[in-house]
């Protein structure tokens, strides 16, 4: 395991849709912010920044870390956990950059090619809420990652996030428009296009987000159940109009990966 010491340094996870990043002063998280994946371009002038100990908040506007005054001091200690090689290598010339991987965590019975974002959330959320827990993450991909009392990793489920699932109707197919989920469940039985799209996705998910869930507690009826990633809002607003009763115990918490490196810091 990693000891991240760490008075003021950026996490960053870098996902397939974009970047997530954090600004933690000891173990304390201090901002969260997300961004495009950046140009080459943009992560060398980062990059020589940071060296210089300078912040460079300017290259992220309109995000929390404007709002928060940091001196400039010692080069930026930067940890990095990513899902896209390609991204990560970008960061690669960075000497204060940390990569964060699978043989650092306390997690036990992980298998290789597991996705970095999925052990860190279960493990950020099994720290805060307890283990057994099972986390749910909507991004990009949607997946279901769960780990018991001995914080060994039972398994999970990996199917097609909200948004890829309506972009790839609308790649693959030559009648269906591009459209949006909106932030209410669409009736069933559509008798349009838009939301026959709108029924199809959000219905489908949601009866294997309930199937997995209710899957979950016959095996760990005491478990806590944590949802993370960009769509965790509207499953969670969809959970709550058909299935309240689980929604209820459902824990919504946009940070489970950076509780993950937190979790992992020194000062912790
Ligand atoms: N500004 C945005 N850009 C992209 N996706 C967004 C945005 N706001 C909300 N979303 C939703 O978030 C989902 C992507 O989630 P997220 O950003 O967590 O994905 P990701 O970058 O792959 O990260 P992760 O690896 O954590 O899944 C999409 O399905 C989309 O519906
Ligand atoms: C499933 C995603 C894409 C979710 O971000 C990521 O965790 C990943 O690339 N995982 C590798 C495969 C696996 O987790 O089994
Ligand atoms: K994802």
């Amino acid at each position: 395991m990693i000891i991240v010491n760490c008075d003021n340094c950026l996490g960053l996870m870098i996902g397939n849709s974009r970047l997530h990043w954090a600004l933690f002063t000891g173990a304390t998280l201090e901002a969260a912010w997300d961004t495009d994946h950046l140009p080459a371009l943009v992560v060398e002038q980062l990059i020589q920044s940071w060296q210089a100990g300078e912040w460079k908040t300017e290259l992220f506007p309109d995000t929390q870390i404007n709002a928060i005054q940091i001196p400039n001091s010692t080069p930026i200690p930067l940890y990095v956990a990513s899902v896209v090689p390609v991204q990560t290598q970008l960061w690669q010339t960075y000497p204060y950059i940390n990569v964060i991987t699978l043989d650092q965590l306390p997690l036990h019975g992980l298998y290789p090619t597991l996705g970095i974002d999925r052990a860190l959330a279960v493990l950020g959320a099994g720290e805060n809420l307890g283990f057994p827990v099972l986390v749910i993450d909507g991004g990009t991909a949607l997946t279901f990652t769960g780990v018991d009392a001995q914080k060994r990793l039972v398994g999970g489920a990996i199917l097609p996030g909200l948004r890829l699932q309506i972009q790839s109707l609308t790649d693959r197919t030559a009648a269906l428009p591009k459209i949006e989920l909106y932030s209410e469940m669409p009736p069933r039985w559509a008798l349009n296009t838009v939301e026959a799209i709108q029924s199809g996705v959000s219905y489908t998910v949601l009866a294997g987000v309930k199937d997995f869930i209710e899957s979950w507690w016959q095996e760990f009826p005491e478990s806590k159940i944590a949802i993370t990633g960009g769509d965790r809002t509207l499953l969670l607003v969809y959970l709550q109009a058909k299935f309240p009763n689980i929604a209820a115990k459902v824990i919504a918490d946009p940070h489970l990966i950076f509780w993950g490196m937190q979790s992992l810091t020194i000062n912790n």
